[in-house]
């Protein structure tokens, strides 16, 4: 809270993930996020645990009116943040990726926010578009924070590609899920899969990312 109002104008995008909330953290993300849309920089919420408690929910609501570019969120969290009924466990999904693609696009019309639902296989929509990503692997839920981590690196390709956000998310889960695939073939659990997915990322190029992504219009 102290400074997000001198740091936020020196990035180019901004990431708010409400993972362990509290007002001394709300205030500062209410802070950042404000001074992102001063600024002009896109800015993206990931909704931790939305559904779980009455005070995310409220919170989730006031940084809504803040204007994220992009919400990247697991299937529950979309439906808790489109007001729908949702099934998660925490910060676990517990709800098909398909149920909340309607959720989605209503958040997305409704809201300036690109919505990203993620799973086995992702949904992103703007709200008139819509894709799916299929890259990934069954490890990845295993290791806790990796959504928060995909987060932070959709923010990273909306401040690169702020032209078309929809595309930029798209490239980021592509991105996430393909170097999620590379580190499976060399890992032996969700310890040195967490290790080898930050090498695999750093290791990425366009045009791995060009051959390996697996994306189709929905
Ligand atoms: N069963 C699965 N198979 C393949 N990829 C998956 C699977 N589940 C999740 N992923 C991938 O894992 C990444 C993180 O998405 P996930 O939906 O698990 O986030 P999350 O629930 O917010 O995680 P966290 O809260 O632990 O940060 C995404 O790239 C997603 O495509
Ligand atoms: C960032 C964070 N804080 C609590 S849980 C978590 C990761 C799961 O979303
Ligand atoms: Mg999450």
């Amino acid at each position: 809270a102290e400074e997000t109002l001198e740091f936020t104008p020196l990035a180019q995008a901004l990431s708010i993930n409400i993972g362990t909330p509290s007002p001394h953290w709300a205030a500062g993300m209410k802070a950042a996020a404000g001074a992102a849309r001063a600024a002009g920089l896109p800015w993206v919420l990931d909704p931790v645990a939305v559904g779980a408690t009455s005070y995310r929910q409220a919170l989730c609501g006031d940084l809504l009116a803040l204007e994220p570019a992009v919400i990247r969120g697991n299937a529950s969290e979309i439906l808790a943040l489109a007001g729908a009924a949702a099934r998660g466990k925490g910060a676990d999904s517990a709800d098909p990726v398909e149920a909340a693609e309607a959720a989605a696009r209503a958040l997305a019309q409704r809201s300036w926010a690109v919505v990203a639902v993620t799973g086995p296989v992702d949904y992103v929509t703007d709200g008139t578009r819509a894709w799916r990503v299929h890259n990934g692997d069954p490890m990845m839920p295993k290791v806790t924070a990796l959504g928060c981590s995909l987060t932070a690196l959709v923010a990273a390709f909306v401040a690169v590609e702020a032209a078309d956000r929809a595309e930029a998310t798209v490239a980021a889960l592509a991105c996430f899920g393909l170097a999620g695939e590379i580190a499976a073939r060399g890992a032996s659990g969700p310890g040195s899969f967490a290790v080898a997915l930050i090498d695999a990322l750093h290791a990425m190029t366009p045009e791995a990312l060009d051959l390996g992504a697996r994306v189709e219009p929905s």
